[in-house]
C-alpha cells in the first residue's frame, strides 16, 4: 500500500491492490506527536454491551462506486464511520461548540440536539456550547450552553435553535476563538459554503498546531452536495413541496384551461424539482437549471402547454429557482450577491408567469387561469419528516464517534447508504447536479411526457446552444456526472443522446 499525502490540500490517500484506493480523512495524529489514546467509554455501556461488531474494524472503507464490471479498478473508497475501540479525548477533556450556517433546512434542529445527546449519553461529555448565529458569532456573540436538557424537543421545531448566518467567516478571528475559550471539538452544520468554510477553518487550526477536531455535518436541501447519497432534510422539502403541487393541480383543473406553476428551491440543481415531480404525478412539466428549455417554436413550452391544455383542459408546471435564468436575464439583469456571494436570482417562476399569459393574450386562441403558487420558504422552514430524523441521529452520531476518534477535518455522509467520514476537499471541489443524460431525468421525462427542449439537428437532437445558462458550466466548460452514476445511455459522436436509445433505456436496473 502506498500513501502520498500533502499537496495544499493535504489529500490522504491509500492505493491498494486491484486499483484500490482509499480518500481517508486528517487525523490528529497526523500533526501532533504522542497523542494519548483512551478506551471508548461505550465499551463499558451497559446499552452496547450484547450489541457484537459495534465497533468499526479500523480497515473498514466504503467503496463510492457499486456498480463495477469485471474488469474495471475497485476505485475510490472512504472510511467507515462509526465508534472506535480506542478513542483520542477523555470525556472530562472534551469542550464541543456547534454552529449552523447558510439557509434553512429541515432537520437542523435534530442534528444539534443529537450531537449534544450523543456527546453525552454515550461519551459523558458535559461541556458543550452553541455559537450563536452562524460563523461571525464565534466573535461577535455569546455562546449558548447545551446539554440534554436544552435540546429535549427541539426536534419539533423548524428552524435551528442556534441561528444562523451568511458572509462573516473571518478564519483568524474564529480560530482565535475556539484556541481561546478552550474548544477542542468543533461541529459545522452547513451546506457547500460551511464546507468550505470549515476546510479553512481545519487547515489553520492544523497550522497551530491545535488538538481540536473539526466535524462537518452537510446541510442543504438542494442536495448539492457532491458524493453522498442524499443530503437530510432534502426528503421533508420533497414531501412539503407536494402540497403546493397539489393546490396548484386542484386549481388548475377546477378552471377551463387551467395552469398551475410551482416555483421550488434549486439555485443549481434542481433535485427537489425533479423528486417533487416524481413524487407528484401531477405535474406535466418539470424545469430545472440544468436542462435548458425554450419557449418559442416548434418543440417549445408554448406549444406544449397548448397541446396538454388540449389534451387534458389543464397542465401544472414545476420550476426551479435556477431554472431559465439566461432567458429572464434578457428581460431583467442584475448581478447582485447574497453576503456570502452566492448569486441573487430573479424570480422565474413570476416570469414565466406573466411570459405565458402574456402569450396566451397575445395568441387569442385559448383563453387560459393560472395561478402561480411560491412556498419557497415553506418547504424548509418545517421541522424535519421521520426518516430525515433518523437520518439527521444517525449523521450526528457518526459525527460524534469520528471526533471522538481523533479524526478531523472530514464531512459525514451516507455513500451507498454506508456512513463514512469524507476529506472537505471532495465534497466542496464541485457541486452535485442533475445529469441530464443520467436515468433519472430519463425517468422523469418518461413520467411527465414533457419535450426533452432539444432541438433536431442532423436527426440528432441538440441543445440550444445559445440557451445553456452559463453560470452552469464548470471550469471546463463541461458538467461533471455525478461519479458513482452510470450514464443511462451511450453517447453518440458528439456527446448527444439519440431521441431513439433513450426509449430502449432498460429500466431493470434500479
Ligand atoms: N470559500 C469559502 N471560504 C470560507 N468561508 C466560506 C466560503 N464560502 C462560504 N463561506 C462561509 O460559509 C457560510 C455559509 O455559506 P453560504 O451562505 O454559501 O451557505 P451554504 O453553507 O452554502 O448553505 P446553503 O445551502 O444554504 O447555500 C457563510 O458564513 C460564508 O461566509
Ligand atoms: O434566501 P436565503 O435564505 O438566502 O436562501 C435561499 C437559498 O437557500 C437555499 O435554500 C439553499 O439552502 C437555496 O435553495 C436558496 O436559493
Ligand atoms: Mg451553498
Amino acid at each position: 500500500m502506498g500513501l502520498s499525502s500533502g499537496d495544499g490540500t493535504r489529500m490522504k490517500v491509500v492505493t491498494g491492490d486491484a486499483g484500490y484506493v482509499l480518500e481517508d480523512v486528517p487525523h490528529l495524529s497526523d500533526y501532533i506527536a504522542d497523542l494519548p489514546t483512551y478506551p471508548n467509554p461505550l465499551r463499558s455501556n451497559p446499552a452496547y454491551a450484547v450489541v457484537k461488531q459495534y465497533f468499526v474494524h479500523v480497515d473498514d472503507t466504503v467503496p463510492q462506486k457499486v456498480v463495477v464490471h469485471k474488469d474495471g479498478p475497485r476505485g475510490i473508497h472512504f472510511r467507515r464511520a462509526g465508534p472506535r475501540q480506542q478513542v483520542y479525548f477523555e470525556t472530562d477533556e472534551v469542550h464541543a461548540c456547534i454552529v449552523t450556517c447558510g439557509g434553512l433546512c429541515p432537520g437542523l434542529n435534530t442534528v444539534i440536539r443529537e450531537i449534544v445527546c450523543g456527546l453525552n449519553y454515550m461519551y459523558g461529555v458535559t461541556k458543550i456550547l452553541g455559537i450563536d448565529g452562524g460563523y461571525r458569532g464565534f466573535y461577535s456573540k455569546n455562546t449558548i450552553t447545551l446539554n440534554p436538557k436544552v435540546v429535549n424537543d427541539i426536534h419539533k421545531r423548524g428552524g435551528t435553535i442556534l441561528g444562523t448566518s451568511r458572509g462573516g467567516h473571518d478564519t483568524m478571528k474564529i480560530v482565535d476563538s475556539i484556541q481561546d475559550r478552550g474548544i477542542n471539538q468543533v461541529y459545522i452544520i452547513g451546506g457547500d459554503g460551511t464546507q468550505k468554510g470549515a476546510s479553512v477553518i481545519y487547515e489553520e487550526i492544523r497550522q497551530r498546531g491545535l488538538k481540536v477536531a473539526v466535524a462537518g455535518i452537510p446541510k442543504t436541501i438542494d442536495n448539492d452536495i457532491p458524493v453522498i447519497d442524499k443530503s437530510f432534510g432534502f426528503d421533508t422539502a420533497v414531501e412539503e413541496a407536494q402540497r403546493a403541487i397539489n393546490a396548484a393541480h386542484v386549481e388548475a383543473e377546477s378552471v377551463e384551461n387551467g395552469i398551475g406553476v410551482v416555483k421550488l428551491m434549486g439555485r443549481y440543481s434542481g433535485f427537489i424539482a425533479m423528486y417533487a415531480t416524481l413524487a407528484s404525478r401531477d405535474v406535466d412539466c418539470c424545469l430545472i437549471p440544468e436542462s435548458p428549455f425554450f419557449l418559442e417554436g416548434k418543440g417549445g413550452l408554448y406549444e406544449f402547454i397548448e397541446k396538454r391544455l388540449k389534451e387534458n383542459g389543464h397542465m401544472v408546471i414545476v420550476i426551479a429557482e435556477g431554472a431559465g435564468q439566461d432567458l429572464v436575464a434578457e428581460s431583467l439583469q442584475s448581478n447582485q450577491q447574497d453576503a456570502s456571494g452566492n448569486r441573487l436570482l430573479q424570480d422565474v417562476g413570476l416570469w414565466i408567469s406573466h411570459k405565458i399569459r402574456d402569450h396566451f393574450a397575445r395568441q387569442q386562441k385559448m383563453g387560459i387561469t393560472l395561478k402561480y403558487i411560491d412556498p419557497t420558504y415553506m418547504i424548509r422552514a418545517v421541522p424535519s419528516n421521520a426518516s430525515d430524523n433518523v437520518n439527521c441521529t444517525l449523521l450526528a452520531q457518526s459525527a460524534v464517534h469520528g471526533a471522538m476518534a481523533g479524526f478531523t477535518g472530514f464531512t459525514v455522509g451516507l455513500v451507498n447508504t454506508r456512513h463514512t467520514y469524507i476529506p472537505f476537499n471532495r465534497v466542496t471541489e464541485r457541486q452535485n447536479k442533475v445529469v441530464i443524460t443520467d436515468r433519472m431525468w430519463a425517468r422523469l421525462l418518461s413520467s411527465t411526457n414533457q419535450p426533452s427542449f432539444l432541438v433536431l439537428k442532423d436527426g440528432v437532437e441538440e441543445a440550444k446552444e445559445e440557451e445553456e445558462p452559463s453560470f452552469l458550466r464548470s471550469k471546463n466548460g463541461v458538467e461533471e456526472a455525478k461519479e458513482e452514476e452510470e450514464p443511462s445511455f451511450s453517447r453518440s459522436k458528439n456527446g448527444v443522446e439519440e431521441a431513439k436509445e433513450k426509449k430502449g433505456l432498460d429500466v431493470r436496473e434500479a
